[in-house]
């Protein structure tokens, strides 16, 4: 199913600022931001209501690719317009004056048939010139671009470098991952483990990198590894899966948000198929009503697969909203933005915690009364109590978690395997729970609620990220929970570790011989 990009998307395409005065008329760019098209044929360009017709008019598209547009409509060929890629309409047409004027450029484009895009710019008295980092627009991955690059760097601060320009990987490789790149930076990685899991996806030993700078964080991973491995291991299941974008519709009242949110959850059966056209893995499991003054927010949540799925539910859910846009019969939309903060990626929040947000997942143990002793020198009952004195702490600080340290273990495993780091935000929430067990040994429990990973897609598939998934055996279809689960058995070995450092008051002094560097 194809959806039709609304007169509001539709000005995305035009790249706003490039309308310029130049030797042979009048020039402006789009840029697709939408998704791949094939235009078929150009009808007019309006300037302020004066219409500019094909034979005044060349298309620009790049690599000295330029063609006049009646020859353009002549050939019926067409052009295929990918996402990111610009074109420039030259007009044989009189200079503008400088100010603001109304353009329009109606074609046709296939699959979607005769759009027109209608937006106002202005002709500006140029910047001056500027420091511009050095790009390549034919190969920006290119050995010649990313030495420019240094080269500008080294010249701009008067330093020389040397580690960062060291990598073993074809730069390429990083096209979809990081624009202007230059070098890299080098984290070390400590193996802790093997860590012994019980999931349902995970089940064995697993070795666990961990990328981090925090002398004592490896050791103290490890050894509440060892703890739990003397004990058969962490118990972990996945217990929910969503991952969410929340666009916002404003209306003139608060009865004309109520009713549309009535309308989405009627319209239900219609949305969905609309967001799943844009992807074979993405799937729209629900959306979440909240309504607020003349606001709704739709919270849409998602399945998608072994990617952590940002991408793809912006996606999806753009194309929802615009199938909304068109077909809502009700009160008029004043205005639409595709998030509203609701979603709420990279951020703490309380509706992350309650409604899940990627994976939420949960590691639980039975600690021994005597190795706790033995190995932490703590007893169950320190444990506990420390616990519950850390909750006050927790609740009247208003932190996301009442644990200690979850996102050391998450971030480090996040750094070596590729997945986006800023998610911590929301990953790092945590509920902590802890009881003595009729025998007189720890159960511990932690819930991650918003755990966003991937095995698929984002950096994972990055040259040294994808060695420390194969590390963990959490390549190919399938995987994500698994890694869901060591996650969250890793965080755990952290949560016994530190905990009983700081009960048996020797956190300091492990930080003193581990982790300083006066
Ligand atoms: C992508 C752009 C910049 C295109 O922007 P554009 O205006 O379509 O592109 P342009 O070709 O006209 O270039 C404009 C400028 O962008 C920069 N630029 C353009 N291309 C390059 C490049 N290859 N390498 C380096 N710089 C580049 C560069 O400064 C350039 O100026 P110039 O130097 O050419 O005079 C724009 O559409 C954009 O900024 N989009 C927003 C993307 C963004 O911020 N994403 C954040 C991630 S989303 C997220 O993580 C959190 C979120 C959103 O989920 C949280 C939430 O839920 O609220
Ligand atoms: N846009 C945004 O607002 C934000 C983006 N990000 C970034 O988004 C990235 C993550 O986006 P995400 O959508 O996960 O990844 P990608 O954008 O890398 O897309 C992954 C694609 O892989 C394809 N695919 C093939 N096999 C599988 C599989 N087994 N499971 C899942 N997908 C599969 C799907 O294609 P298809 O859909 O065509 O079937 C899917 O869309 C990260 O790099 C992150 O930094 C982060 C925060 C916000």
């Amino acid at each position: 199913m194809i959806f039709t990009p609304s007169a509001m998307m539709l000005k995305l395409l035009y790249t706003r600022g490039s309308l310029r005065n130049t030797p042979e008329g009048v020039a402006f760019s789009i840029k697709n931001r939408l998704d791949t098209v094939r235009i078929t044929r150009i009808e007019y360009v309006e300037l302020d209501d004066v219409r500019i017709g094909t034979e005044q008019i060349a298309l620009d598209l790049g690599n000295g690719d330029v063609r006049p547009a009646s020859v353009f409509n002549a050939e019926r060929a067409g052009f295929t317009l990918p996402v990111g890629q610009s074109a420039t309409f030259h007009l044989a047409a009189k200079p503008l004056p400088e100010g603001l004027h109304t353009i329009r450029v109606r074609f046709a484009a296939e699959p979607f048939g005769e759009l027109t895009v209608e937006v106002e710019d202005a002709i500006a008295a140029r910047p001056e010139s500027r420091t511009r980092i050095p790009r390549s627009e034919t190969d920006d991955y290119s050995e010649a671009a990313i030495r420019a690059r240094q080269q500008f760097a080294e010249e701009f601060t008067g330093e020389q470098f040397e580690h960062l320009k060291h990598y073993s990987f074809d730069a390429h490789t990083l096209q979809g991952n990081c624009e202007h790149f230059t070098g890299v930076a080098q984290i070390p990685v400590g193996l802790a483990g093997p860590l012994h899991v019980n999931g349902e996806h995970a089940q064995g030993q697993f070795l666990i990198p961990l990328a981090t700078t925090e002398g004592t964080l490896v050791a103290s991973y490890n050894r509440g590894i060892q703890l739990l491995n003397l004990c058969g291991g962490v118990k972990c299941t996945v217990i929910g899966d969503a991952m969410q974008r929340a666009p916002v519709f404003v209306f003139d009242d608060a009865r004309g948000a109520r009713d549309f949110g009535r309308w989405v959850e009627e319209a239900i059966d219609q949305i969905r198929p609309e967001a799943e056209s844009t992807s074979r893995i993405a799937k729209l499991q629900y959306i979440d009503t909240y309504l607020a003054g003349k606001f709704a927010y739709l919270r849409f949540n998602y399945s998608t697969g072994d990617a952590a799925g940002q991408n793809m539910v912006g996606r999806a859910t753009f194309a929802a909203c615009s199938w909304i846009l068109e077909h809502y019969p009700g009160a008029p939309i004043r205005h639409f933005y595709l998030e509203s903060n609701f979603a709420t990626d990279k951020k703490a929040s309380q509706v992350n915690v309650m409604r899940t947000r990627g994976k939420r997942v949960v590691a639980e143990a039975v600690i021994k009364r005597d190795i706790l002793q033995q190995r932490m020198r703590v007893k169950p009952e320190q444990l506990a109590y420390h616990g519950q004195v850390s909750n006050v702490g927790a609740f009247l600080s208003g932190a996301n978690n009442n644990g200690a340290h979850s996102a050391n273990g998450i971030t480090a495993l996040f750094i070596a395997t590729g997945q986006d780091v800023a998610n911590v935000s929301e990953s790092s929430a945590g509920v902590l729970y802890s009881e003595i067990t009729p025998e007189g040994d720890l159960y511990i429990s932690i819930t991650i609620p918003s755990l966003i990973v991937a095995t698929h897609g984002g950096g994972t598939g990055l040259a040294t990220q994808n060695e420390y998934l194969r590390l963990l055996g959490c390549t190919g279809r399938g995987t994500v929970n698994k890694l869901a689960e060591i996650v969250a058995g890793v965080v755990l070995a952290g949560e016994l570790s530190l905990g009983a450092a700081i009960s048996s008051s020797d956190w300091v002094s492990s930080h003193e011989q581990y982790g300083r560097n006066r």
